[in-house]
């Protein structure tokens, strides 16, 4: 599968993903060429075994861990117990409401939040679901807003991020909308968003 993770990379994002889920159209093994130093790279896993997330971070020096599956909260500890330097990003996916208090049990055992839309996969579905659920949002946790974002969302991010609920909205993750083919990023059209957005070029 073409990737073009090096283009990608050199636009300086905050962080990276790499997806380790191997059914995903975007699954990244093999080796991983150098980046930017001040991009934090993020392994993508869905219901992986410990041992295997353990193994990626020591295989490709992974800084945060972005959780898909139904992982618990026992599993964020012990796997935070292993890796202590890395950070925990613990996803929930959302269809048109969520019931805020299954987050009580990861406050402790997490770093971040990730909000993405639900769907017929573990994540990469390319659909938005509706911010406004976050206006519920009870937590001080930094969130990453995900799902389906794309050029078209502009206009509605930025009025999003004047909304008390964007207040902990940590950073905006997008992917298969800005794909030219599964893995294969359009760097113009990112170059393009985060133009938009007003984000250092
Ligand atoms: O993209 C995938 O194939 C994927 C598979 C399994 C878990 C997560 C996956 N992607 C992540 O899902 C979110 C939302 O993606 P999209 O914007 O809706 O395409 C994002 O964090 C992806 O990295």
């Amino acid at each position: 599968m073409k990737k073009n993770t090096s283009e990608i990379a050199n636009l300086k994002p905050d962080y990276l993903g790499f997806i380790f889920w191997d059914k995903s159209k975007r699954h990244f093994s093999g080796p991983m060429k150098p980046i930017p130093h001040t991009v934090k790279k993020v392994g993508v896993f869905v219901d992986a075994s410990i041992e295997t997330v353990v193994a990626r971070i020591q295989d490709y020096d992974l800084l945060l861990v972005q959780l898909h599956g139904s992982e618990s909260p026992e599993y964020c500890a012990q796997l935070k117990a292993k890796v202590k330097q890395v950070q925990i990003i613990k996803v929930f996916s959302i269809k048109n409401d969520f019931d805020f208090d299954a987050l009580k049990p990861y406050e402790s055992v997490c770093d971040f939040y990730l909000f993405d839309t639900k769907g017929e996969l573990p994540g990469g579905n390319g659909y938005a679901f509706d911010w406004g659920v976050l206006k519920e949002y009870p937590s001080t946790k930094p969130y990453f807003l995900s799902g389906g974002i794309g050029l078209n969302e502009i206009d509605s991010l930025k009025e999003f991020m004047k909304r008390p609920e964007a207040k902990y909205c940590h950073a905006i993750d997008v992917n298969s909308k800005f794909e030219i083919e599964p893995g294969f990023k359009d760097v113009e059209k990112v170059k393009e968003f985060k133009k938009e957005l007003g984000l250092k070029q």
